[in-house]
């Protein structure tokens, strides 16, 4: 008689594995690499931005009370002694009735309080000299920008663990990285089971499929930002398969495998955590797909049982895997964002469990709008390719209709959100 499993809330299962959650270290990547990485420590502004008051135009900079009286009816002249580009300076000091011409991004002279931009005054040459004539008064400070106005020193950034994006690689540079000290990325053995599977290469052959899931759970570690470590197809012969997970622990800092965790003849893995004396942390779930997702823990490292149906396999990783992930890269925001939307379809399945829906969210007329993806199956494959999205459809209901409001978890989305807030919605 096979043995009745007991399903745990989603929540449950995911607070079960955080409990197991580790960071790791710390390591240096040239500016070049660090794209994609995430931040090793926290990022602090070490000096004012910009460092200098600057221009943001080009014009020519004046001191302000000399535009006093300045105005259409009674123009101002001023004398041109002098002209600085950005990366230049003007060493002197601009006296009353003088001007520099400057460029963006030029250091404001001393003297000068404010820029008029150069559609705004009038060339022309006086007693050999060049001159400009301005027909408005400025106020000191007008058209600067000024000393730390877009980040002062001891500003913290960005924190440690935050994902690298272009926008932190401009940071970085502006503030000298030229080495970035990122998180280390945990390395992660992905090993298939069933003898049913067929490799990438290989032709169909009757009663066969090919192996999709280790490629898929292998882009998924990648997107989430960890090592993959490919292992390959693992042996149907228990003892064989045993030898293998325990050797394959040992190499790396957590392990999934795929397939053989439910309760059919040839599911070892459940035998498996027994012989290597794993701590079974759940081995159901209160989800679809992804119920039979199992996971244990053997001297503090986690080892993920994902179902081999590829849509459950797909989800059993995002929900669990990736916060695992996530924190081992120092984040605090380990778990996947989730926005409010309109059902795009009806869903009409009851189901006594929470279900993570494929989906597609688009933005039309004004709102999201999240669509069911293809077949809603475990076994399918078709919905994982055009999924941006995960809708969240609670258990307890006869379904739900197009236009309800529903909780989609935005799958491509690197911001992330923390596990609290992940839990408490
Ligand atoms: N009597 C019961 N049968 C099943 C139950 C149950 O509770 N009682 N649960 C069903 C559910 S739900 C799921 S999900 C599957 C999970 O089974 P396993 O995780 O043990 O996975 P397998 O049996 O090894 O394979 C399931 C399915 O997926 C295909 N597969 C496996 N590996 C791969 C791979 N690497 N790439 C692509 N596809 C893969 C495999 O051929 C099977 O078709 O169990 C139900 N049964
Ligand atoms: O675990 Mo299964 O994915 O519920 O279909």
């Amino acid at each position: 008689m096979v043995e009745r499993r007991k399903p745990i809330k989603v929540n449950d299962a995911v607070d079960r594995v955080m409990k197991f959650a580790v960071s790791g270290s710390v390591s240096y990547l040239s500016i070049e690499q660090a794209y994609g990485h995430f931040l090793g420590e926290d990022l602090v502004a070490d000096h004012d931005v910009p460092s200098f008051d600057r221009s943001p135009y080009d014009g020519f900079a004046i001191r302000s009370i000399d535009t006093k009286n300045a105005s259409h009816t009674n123009p101002l002249t001023l004398e041109v002694v002098g002209e600085i580009g950005a990366g230049s300076l003007f060493e002197k000091t601009v006296g009353e009735g003088q001007t520099v011409r400057i460029m963006t991004g030029a250091q404001i002279p001393a003297g000068c309080d404010a820029v008029v931009m150069l559609e705004l005054t009038q060339e022309f040459e006086k007693d050999s000299k060049p001159h400009i004539e301005i027909k408005r008064s400025f106020n000191q400070g007008d058209n600067i920008s000024f000393t730390g106005e877009d980040t002062k020193s001891g500003t913290v950034l960005a924190t440690k663990g935050t994902y690298i994006n272009p926008g932190i690689v401009a940071l970085l540079a502006t503030f000298g990285y030229k080495d970035v000290p990122v998180s280390s990325k945990p390395k992660i053995g992905v090993i298939a089971t069933g003898s049913e599977l067929l490799e990438v290469d290989e032709a169909l052959q009757p009663g066969k499929i090919r192996n999709s899931n280790a490629y898929m759970i292998v882009s998924q570690i990648e997107r989430a930002g960890g090592q993959p470590v490919y292992l390959g197809q693992f042996s149907d012969d228990l003892s064989t398969c045993y030898t293998q997970v325990k050797d394959a622990l040992n190499k790396v800092d957590f392990l999934i495998t795929t397939g053989g965790v439910s309760v059919g003849d040839y599911d070892y893995l459940p035998e498996i955590y027994q012989m290597l004396g794993a701590n079974v942390l759940f081995n159901k779930v209160g989800m679809r797909p992804g119920s039979v997702t199992t996971i244990a823990e053997k001297d503090g490292k986690l080892l993920f049982g994902l179902s081999g149906n590829p849509s459950a396999c797909y989800v059993g990783f995002e929900l669990f895997t990736r916060p695992i992930i996530r924190t081992y890269l120092h984040s605090n925001h380990q778990c996947l964002q989730k926005v409010s939307a309109t059902l795009g379809a009806d869903f009409l399945k009851p189901n006594p469990f929470d279900r993570f829906v494929r989906g597609y969210l688009s933005y039309d007329e004004g709102k999201l709008t999240a669509t069911p993806a293809g077949l809603d199956k475990s076994n399918v494959v078709s919905s994982l390719g055009m999924a941006n999205v995960l809708i969240l459809l609670p258990g307890g209901t006869r379904g739900y209709k197009r236009g309800m409001n529903v909780k989609v978890i935005l799958l491509e989305d690197q911001t992330g959100t923390t596990l609290e807030s992940f839990l408490s919605d």
